[in-house]
């Protein structure tokens, strides 16, 4: 933060001053969720460690966002506290009268002869005031003033709030403070500049004279000059600042001014967008008296002469045109220091104002991109997730860090139980892992009576609503529901910010969403910032042939380019395409034909990016483009250019000057597309959208009755992937004493280790033993011989058909388990399942991908199950019976996922082969034995 010459106590020191002992924070470590430590697991376990606080005060507590240093979350966690308790960090409870004190006192220490020599750019300003000429020698701009001094700030704010948005008020309130100290300082009400009465002793002016310079180099220094009048065009500008003259002086002159002092300086803005921190500079109305200035002169100034473009992008009420630009003295070497901006600098801080602005410049598809108006799967979104863009967008519009409330539904299920068990038990920092064990397990059990709804609100810095959204559905994983809850927020601001459109809010949404008031906002200037053509649906001309579903993601290659046609028309390049628009002779002189020669400059493109089909994450002339392509084709089309784009185009584009000319000229987007891939929608989804409960935990519940009825004591789940059978086992009373996992994903066997791990300790269950073995299921081993129950669940299809052949011959031929449940998808379900993603859309259903999830190698009909089932049963002494979960096995096409029952026969010698008694060839990579806890390897 820019100079106060004592540091404001950190958010923490507020917190201790106030609760001292009673306030306790815990630093929870998160790994990436896939990543996250398990004790005893024999695989290597990476990922990088982030830290979240959780802080305990005596009458709430609050939970901060996740950071790289545990410092941060700590710092982020008080502040969070802070504002629960209405307290600004640097408002220190000071009454109006004692905050005037302050400044009061402050001015006369800035104008000490100690200051001067301070290593912060106010300091720096006061020594470059000392080289001006003339009149200007010494007098520091008020605004400088107002702008660089932190503790004033914060004094003012204590003041009158509006200050935030108002810095003639500021300069105002500066001006009063000062003309208490007459003895010390000459404040001009007039120019708004404050010089010290008695000039500083020589010596120090001396000894500071050789190491301070304005001088850049010989460069200039490029800006961007904003008009006031949203009319005029928004041109780049130059400061020259080769002489040694104090740049605000140099400023000056780019308005007319007379000096600096007339300069008014706004608050720092844009690194986000532009890289870095940028400030306005504008000229502090002439008739403007500060000793008369109130909230009628401030309303009065704004019908007058708001800068509305330049408004926006600060924040601030900005009036008359407007200079935006990045330099400013560095802390301690006190130098000059800048960066160039550019238009396209100042357009893309523009975008960065607005949800999907923010989405567009995160996903670097600033015209292809848009905000998804749906959160699906984590895995299907993309990143930065909605959540992070809610914190960039508050950030952005000076509004204080969102506050999530979690809330899980009132039945408590038995992972919650766990869960407050496993917190007794374990302590200490090493254990920190378990906290997010127990929620990962609660995220990947679904359809337990458990899930979770977030509400967000959104405040401005002193407290006041500006958004409560509370979306009523709950959702399986906490994140899910965050993220849920944060898009729809998202959405709701984009309406404003991009469609200025708040009022059409869909009506089931509207009790969910609480807005007192929108004027913490001005209304965004045209920018063209939005993309329409989402709102606006475009409709396509003849009804396309959709070859790819809703719920794919697909991967494209696409460019972007401007097109310029040629004023003659003779060229066979619109021969076979449909033109954009008439073609007609010009009439303009012999330069401008030249110039409209046929031109293509590209835009945007991007070698590779993925989004899902039918949210809205991509402008519409993609989307419908590509669900109509197979990999590999490619497509090229054109499209007239919607008003919107325009300020996107700048926003991207280097040569501002050509673009401005293309756009003027009869230019038109050319989009080619290449088609790299598709994920069909995943297999999860689609049977989500149909069966409650959700099938994979309709086939968990067939194996538990299957155990019950045998009263099996061993199990063996061959292709136990993450665990989720094992796991849901353990939340039901079952005569189980031995469980094993086999698998070859390792990643799937480190999530199984965790759940296992965060669940077993608890005495309610039978088990005796658990192991995971990385192993594959194609392969013999002994020790997994003559088990009660195998079950082998949707792990077929995921081989190719002889090896699931293979199998079948193996399990049944050398493991010979007495009960082995095998189940897979029934191909034949998979247009019902299908229809139900693809909502409307009544495509060709022939066109549909084929099967279920892309790993599948094949997906059997129920002849073909049989058959194969059927079969081995025979050869080796097996009984088996079909059943099936989702849907009816009655009801054509039978159930969802199909499924074989065998039974060993009775007759049968139990007796492992000798030869065969030696084979293990499966590495154990976790074990856990009753009162052992985990064992490694
Ligand atoms: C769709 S998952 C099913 C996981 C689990 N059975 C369930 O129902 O949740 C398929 C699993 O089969 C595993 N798999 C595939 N081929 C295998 C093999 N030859 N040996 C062991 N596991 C295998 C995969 O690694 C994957 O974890
Ligand atoms: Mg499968």
């Amino acid at each position: 933060m820019a100079g106060s010459g004592k540091q404001t106590p950190s958010p923490k020191a507020i917190i201790h001053q106030k609760f001292g002992a009673k306030a306790s924070y815990r630093v929870e470590e998160v790994h990436d969720s896939s990543q996250s430590g398990c004790p005893g697991l024999a695989l290597p376990q990476k990922g990088p460690s982030l830290y979240r606080c959780h802080l305990q005060l005596p009458d709430f507590s609050v939970v901060s966002n996740v950071f790289k240093k545990k410092k941060d979350s700590e710092q982020a966690a008080a502040e969070l506290a802070l504002e629960k308790l209405g307290i600004g960090p640097q408002n220190d409870d000071l009454t109006v009268d004692e905050a005037w004190d302050d400044i009061v006192g402050r001015i006369k220490y800035i104008f000490s002869d100690e200051f001067l020599s301070a290593d912060q750019p106010l300091g720096a300003h006061l020594r470059a005031a000392l080289r001006r000429d003339g009149d200007c020698c010494g007098s520091v701009p008020a605004s400088v003033i107002a702008t660089f001094d932190a503790k004033i700030n914060s004094r003012c704010k204590i003041i009158n709030p509006s200050v935030e948005s108002d810095p003639f008020l500021v300069i105002s309130y500066v001006m009063e403070a000062a003309a208490k100290l007459s003895d010390y300082i000459v404040a001009s009400p007039h120019v708004a500049s404050l010089r010290r009465k008695i000039p500083y002793p020589s010596e120090i002016v001396e000894a500071l004279e050789t190491h301070v310079s304005d001088s850049v180099d010989s460069r200039n220094i490029m800006a961007v000059y904003i008009p006031c009048l949203g009319k005029e065009i928004v041109e780049p500008d130059a400061l020259d600042s080769s002489s040694d003259q104090y740049y605000l002086d140099i400023i000056a002159e780019r308005f007319g001014l007379k000096d600096g002092n007339q300069v008014m300086i706004s608050r720092t803005f844009g690194k986000a967008s532009c890289g870095s921190e940028c400030r306005l500079y504008s000229a502090i109305p002439n008739k403007l008296k500060f000793s008369e200035y109130s909230p009628v002169v401030s309303e009065r100034l704004n019908l007058e002469s708001r800068n509305a473009r330049a408004s926006y992008i600060c924040g601030q009420d900005i009036h008359g045109d407007a200079i935006l630009a990045s330099v400013g003295y560095k802390w301690k070497s006190g130098n000059l220091d800048y960066n160039d901006v550019t238009v396209k600098s100042f357009y893309r801080i523009c975008c960065g104002m607005s949800p999907n602005g923010i989405y567009k410049i995160s996903r670097k598809a600033v015209l292809a991109a848009q905000l998804p108006i749906s959160f699906t799967t984590k895995s299907n979104w993309g990143t930065p997730l909605p959540r992070e863009i809610l914190c960039t967008f508050c950030h952005q519009h000076r509004l204080a860090e969102p506050i999530f409330s979690l809330s899980s539904s009132p039945v408590k299920s038995l992972s919650d139980i766990y869960r407050s068990h496993k917190k007794l038990k374990v302590s200490g920092s090493a254990d920190t892992d378990d906290d997010n064990l127990s929620k990962e397990k609660e995220d990947d059990t679904p359809g337990l009576g458990h899930g979770f709804r977030c509400e967000v609100k959104i405040l401005t810095k002193s407290q006041d609503l500006v958004l409560d959204c509370s979306p009523r559905k709950f959702y399986e994983k906490e994140n899910d529901a965050t993220q849920n809850a944060s898009l729809k927020a998202l959405l709701w601001f984009s309406k404003f910010f991009d469609d200025l459109d708040v009022d059409g809010s869909d009506s089931d949404d509207e009790e969910d969403i609480k807005s007192p008031s929108t004027n913490v906002f001005a209304a965004p200037p045209i920018l063209g910032n939005g993309d329409s053509s989402r709102t606006k649906n475009v409709p396509s001309e003849e009804k396309p042939v959709q070859t790819i579903t809703n719920g794919s993601v697909v991967r494209i290659c696409y460019s972007l380019s401007l097109a310029v046609e040629p004023a003659y028309s003779s060229d066979a390049y619109w021969s076979d395409r449909e033109s954009p628009g008439e073609v007609t002779e010009s009439n303009e002189d012999i330069e401008s034909e030249v110039e409209a020669e046929y031109s293509i400059d590209l835009i945007e493109s991007n070698e590779e990016i993925e989004f899902e089909v039918g949210i809205g994450a991509m402008n519409s002339h993609i989307e419908s483009a590509v669900t109509k392509m197979t990999v590999g084709e490619y497509a090229s089309f054109n499209t007239t250019l919607p008003a919107a784009a325009e300020a996107l185009i700048l926003a991207v584009a280097n040569d501002t000057e050509r673009m401005r000319h293309l756009l003027s000229e009869r230019s038109h987007l050319d989009y080619s597309i290449v088609l790299l891939g598709v994920k069909g929608p995943t297999e999860e989804r689609m049977e989500a959208a149909f069966f409650k409960p959700a099938l994979s935990k309709q086939r968990v519940e067939y194996a538990l009755k299957h155990i019950k009825e045998s009263s099996a004591s061993t199990l063996v789940d061959f292709g136990c992937g993450s665990g989720s059978l094992l796991d849901s086992l353990l939340d039901y009373p079952t005569s189980l004493q031995t469980t094993i996992g086999v698998d070859i994903s390792h990643k799937g066997l480190k999530h199984a280790a965790k759940m296992l791990h965060s669940k077993l300790n608890n005495e309610a269950c039978n088990v005796k033993s658990a192991t995971l073995y990385d192993g594959s299921i194609l392969e013999f081993d002994s020790r997994l011989y003559n088990i009660d129950i195998g079950t082998c669940l949707e792990v077929i299809e995921h081989m190719e058909e002889d090896e699931a052949c293979e199998f079948g011959e193996k399990v049944l031929s050398l493991f010979r388990p007495k009960l082995l449940i095998v189940s897979t998808p029934n191909y034949e379900f998979n247009t019902i399942l299908q229809r139900s993603t693809q909502e409307e859309d009544k495509s060709d259903e022939s066109q549909l991908p084929k099967f279920r999830n892309n790993d599948h190698k094949f997906e059997w009909t129920r002849v073909q199950f049989n058959e194969w089932a059927a079969k081995l049963a025979q050869l080796h002494n097996y009984s088996v019976e079909f059943s099936g979960v989702g849907g009816s096995g009655e009801v054509e096409p039978g159930f969802a996922s199909q499924i074989a029952v065998f039974r060993r026969e009775a007759s049968s010698e139990d007796k492992v082969v000798e030869e065969r008694s030696m084979q293990q060839p499966y590495n154990v990579i976790w074990e856990w034995k009753k009162g052992d806890g985990d064992k490694k390897d």
